[in-house]
């Protein structure tokens, strides 16, 4: 039988079949990923193949897994070098942004979205708390969102409280699987929470700890919405997982640059010291945004650990 992974608790993962029916299941045999040293062979997310276990009610081994077409993952904090895939094939993310309450800076924006590139996953800004800015704090969120929209990015002013294009959100979500990303405070579980009452995530019990320096045994969850939609629920974890990047492929990652790319004197131009570059051309006919250039430089320049960071970390 085939079906989707839902959740997994180390050695059991729970599997929802073609058919809608939840089965527990155990892996048979080692499942070898190609360049990843993984903690887990198998995320929230996968499809797989099983074979229900008769001796047992709704139990079943799988025996096979579908290739995927993104995951995300995270390092673990200790020596092993070790990778946990978070999830996997996923349709899209969602990174929630607050001007302030709190601070959403055009840097971490950036690098989530970079994040996203590397592991093509197509982001969405969402800003929120449209309700509680000034004349001015708004004029600000259409300029960023004028910004990212240039750059190809989807963006939606709402508000989770007053439900203000909450339905938007909806429709974006319709037959996909989703993520929700942003800041502790942005809103993630009051936008869920208007998007399916009923549905009570852990995010929000979860992240009010402090789980710095502690391994986490919080797991990935897959949920369905009574729309058509499905959601990951990464308690505990927030956030994105890193990817490991080698500097010339950043710019890569800046969908603006990667285009002027081709015009640049250089084939390897990393857009900083280069004579004849044409993203600084183009930085400097206001082409292309200064807040998205400095990021840039900021992840070329800044020490290998700052791009390789996991961009939730506090620290
Ligand atoms: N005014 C206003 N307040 C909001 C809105 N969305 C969320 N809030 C408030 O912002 C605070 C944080 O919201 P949460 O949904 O808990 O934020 P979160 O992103 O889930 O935070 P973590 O669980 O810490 O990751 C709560 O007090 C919400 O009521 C909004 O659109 N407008
Ligand atoms: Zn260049």
């Amino acid at each position: 039988m085939k079906g989707t992974v839902y959740k997994s608790t180390g050695s059991w993962y729970t599997v929802k079949s073609k058919e809608g029916v939840f089965y527990e299941c155990r892996i048979k045999g080692k499942f070898r990923l190609k360049g990843i040293k993984s903690t887990n062979p198998i995320a929230v997310g996968d499809v797989v193949t099983f074979d229900e276990d008769l001796s047992a009610e709704a139990q079943g081994v799988i025996t096979d897994i579908q290739d995927r077409k993104n995951y995300i993952i995270r390092k673990s904090v200790n020596l092993s070098k070790q990778t946990h895939i978070i999830a996997a094939n996923l349709d899209q993310v969602f990174l929630i942004v607050t001007l302030n309450n709190p601070t959403t800076f055009t840097s971490f924006i950036d690098r989530f979205l970079v994040t996203a590139e590397a592991y093509h996953i197509p982001a969405i800004l969402l800003f929120n708390k449209i309700d509680t800015y000034t004349t001015e704090e708004l004029n600000e969120i259409r300029y960023l969102a004028s910004l990212y929209r240039e750059v190809g990015y989807q963006c939606l002013g709402i508000s989770a409280i007053t439900g203000k294009n909450v339905d938007q959100v909806k429709e974006m979500m319709l037959g996909k699987t989703s993520m929700f990303s942003g800041h502790s405070g942005v809103g993630k579980s009051t936008l869920v929470n208007a998007i399916e009452p009923k549905l009570d995530l852990k995010t929000k019990n979860i992240s009010s700890q402090h789980l710095q320096g502690q391994h986490t045994t919080t797991f990935a969850e897959m949920f369905d919405l009574e729309i058509d939609a499905k959601i990951i629920d990464t308690p505990g974890i927030k956030g994105f997982g890193i990817v490991d990047m080698e500097k010339e492929e950043i710019g890569d990652y800046f969908p603006e640059f990667f285009k002027l790319k081709g015009e640049c004197k250089f084939n390897n131009c990393l857009h900083i010291d280069e004579p004849q570059c044409a993203v600084k051309d183009a930085l400097d006919q206001d082409k292309v945004a200064w807040s998205r250039y400095k990021s840039y430089v900021q992840m070329i320049k800044g020490e290998e650990e700052n791009y390789r960071t996991d961009i939730y970390g506090e620290k």
